[in-house]
């Protein structure tokens, strides 16, 4: 029977979160599997206007339409450095790139605008996994945690 407690349940209970525990446990994967997407992003074309800050003598309004300027070589150096604490907070960093480039386009026909349109694409398929992952980690480690205290 699958009720909890019985020696069947406790046995396929105590399997399946083992095996919880090996994929997932490692609450500190999300850094190096945050590198490897930015790597990728990084060597497609779409992201050629977006790898240093906006050069702000080719678009002098740039600040008047932009708060908060982002650009995928300062959240390289930022996860490099240790300073996003989690990948929320490094997938918050992108997705301010995008979100800048259409605020600012002119149109939503231009070349730059479209470039951000596929590489958002590409980049919401790859890091859901990575921060499904690591919230998972963080339960199971929080789980064995409460279970040790
Ligand atoms: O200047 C840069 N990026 C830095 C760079 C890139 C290449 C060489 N030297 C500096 N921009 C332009 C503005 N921009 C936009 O998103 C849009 C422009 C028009 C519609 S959207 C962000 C990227």
């Amino acid at each position: 029977s699958d009720t909890p407690g019985t020696s069947t349940g406790h046995r396929q209970r105590a399997q399946s979160s083992s095996k919880k525990r090996g994929v997932a446990l490692d609450v500190n994967a999300w850094r190096g599997q945050c590198r490897e997407l930015l790597r990728r992003m990084l060597e497609s074309a779409d992201s050629e206007p977006f790898r240093q800050p906006v050069d702000l003598f080719a678009y002098p309004d740039y600040r008047d339409i932009i708060d908060t300027p982002m650009d995928l070589g300062t959240v390289s150096e930022t996860l490099a450095v240790g300073n996003y604490e989690n990948p929320v907070e490094f997938a918050k960093d992108v997705r301010l790139i995008f979100s800048n480039s259409k605020a600012y386009t002119p149109n939503k026909k231009s070349r730059i605008y479209s470039m951000t349109l596929s590489l958002s694409a590409f980049f919401e398929t790859q890091v859901l996994p990575i921060i499904s992952d690591f919230k998972s980690a963080l339960r199971n480690q929080r789980r064995s945690r409460q279970h040790l205290s």
